[in-house]
């Protein structure tokens, strides 16, 4: 494993972070948190949405080009006084007064990263960028949305936030995975450049309800073929591992993240570890025993193994997930039926 001192140092900024708004000191008027959530119409960002509008005291503005998000995530909230959403890409600049900005906004299934790659880097990079400057310009926290990709196909197992990763700077992934790690490090430039309060979760693979159905990623399109009886495409080899982790886990562990103290890179996920084909058989045995697993072609760089080390979580955040593989997969079962317009085979 890498020597990674810098993990640990980044907290003893000198500088002092910019000015909140006066309004937030004003002895008369008690203003509510205001907190951006850019890609607040995706997958993860529409269930932290409904997390944070439990609290009447955040109003929440959700930026979002809708690319894979939908206005249907947010549909319950749209007309509520304190909820705002606006069509806006966040490559491009955006001037808004918060305190918090959750920074989500990036495709995050492989068949629409890789759509438009050179997309994707700038959603990464001068998206990021952007959503700094207006942390800077207003005084806000920042947390980014990295991801378990900024470790590769990684040669230490389950990884630690002090591993540095084994990534293909010029494969096809690359476009997510190098765009998350210069996302990873403009956070920390701006941080000790500017002094800005940021936080970094590194997320691994979340499921859960509102997933796009087909969007590639294997627990949807599990879930999605077992519904229409279709067989379940097994990539090869099927025995590269991943680690599942619950969105209601993800979003409690994202807003601990950033109420706590501390910057992170802190991973969030779920440490139990599965194969594809294990994944497959217990699709099969809970949402339809009568489909066949299929072995089919793989993508390049595939990682092989994945699995998170969330000692840091629970230490430093008192965060462990609670939902089981197992129980969470169920839990998907009635979206999807819906809105594929099926009932259950059995
Ligand atoms: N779901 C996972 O397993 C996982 C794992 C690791 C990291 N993440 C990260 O979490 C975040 C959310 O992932 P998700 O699973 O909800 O994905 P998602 O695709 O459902 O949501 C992403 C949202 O960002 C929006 N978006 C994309 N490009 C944009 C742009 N240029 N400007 C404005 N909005 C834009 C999309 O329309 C969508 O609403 C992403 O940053 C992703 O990289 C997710
Ligand atoms: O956790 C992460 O950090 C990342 O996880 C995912 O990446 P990946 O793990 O490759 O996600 P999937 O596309 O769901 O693939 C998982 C595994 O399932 C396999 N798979 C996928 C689809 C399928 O139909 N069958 C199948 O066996 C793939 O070969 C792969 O080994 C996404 O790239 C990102 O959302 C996220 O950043």
């Amino acid at each position: 494993m890498a020597n990674n001192s810098a993990n640990g140092d980044h907290q003893a900024t000198k500088k002092p972070p910019p000015t909140p708004s006066p309004l937030r000191f004003s002895k008369f008027f008690q203003p509510n948190m205001r907190i951006l959530v850019t890609g607040g119409a995706g997958f993860i960002g529409s269930h932290l949405v409904d997390k944070l509008m439990e609290n009447e005291k955040n109003e929440v503005i959700v930026a979002d080009n809708y690319f894979t998000g939908s206005k249907d995530n947010l549909k319950k909230w749209i007309g509520h006084p304190r909820f705002e959403l606006i069509r806006h890409d966040v490559t491009e600049p955006l001037l808004v007064e918060v305190d918090q900005i959750y920074h989500l906004a990036c495709p995050a299934s492989p068949i629409f990263y890789k759509h438009n790659p050179v997309k994707t880097i700038k959603t990464n990079v001068i998206g990021t960028l952007n959503m700094l400057g207006l942390a800077k310009r207003v005084g806000a926290r920042i947390l980014l949305t990295s991801t378990s990709e900024v470790y590769g196909d990684p040669l230490v197992h389950p990884q630690p936030e002090s591993y540095w990763g084994n990534v293909n700077p010029i494969g096809v992934r690359s476009c997510y995975d190098e765009g998350k790690r210069v996302a990873e490090t403009l956070m920390f430039d701006y941080h000790r450049q500017h002094g800005i309060e940021i936080r970094i979760a590194r997320i691994f693979n979340t499921y859960g309800p509102r997933m796009n159905i087909d969007d590639g990623r294997v627990v949807s399109n599990f879930i999605a073929q077992a519904l229409r009886g279709e067989p379940l495409t097994v990539q090869v080899p099927g025995t590269q591992t991943r680690s599942f982790c619950f969105v209601s886990d993800m979003v409690n562990g994202l807003i601990r993240l950033m109420e706590g103290e501390q910057t992170g890179p802190i991973n969030i996920g779920n440490p139990g570890e599965f194969t594809m084909i294990e994944l497959a058989e217990m699709v099969k045995e809970l949402i339809n025993p009568n489909v066949e697993i299929k072995m089919v072609e793989n993508t390049p760089d595939d990682p092989r193994q994945r699995k998170p080390d969330i000692t840091k979580a629970k230490e430093l955040l008192g965060w462990e997930p609670k939902v089981k593989l197992r129980d969470g997969l169920p839990l998907m079962e009635e979206d999807f039926m819906l809105r594929l317009g099926v009932s259950k085979k059995k």
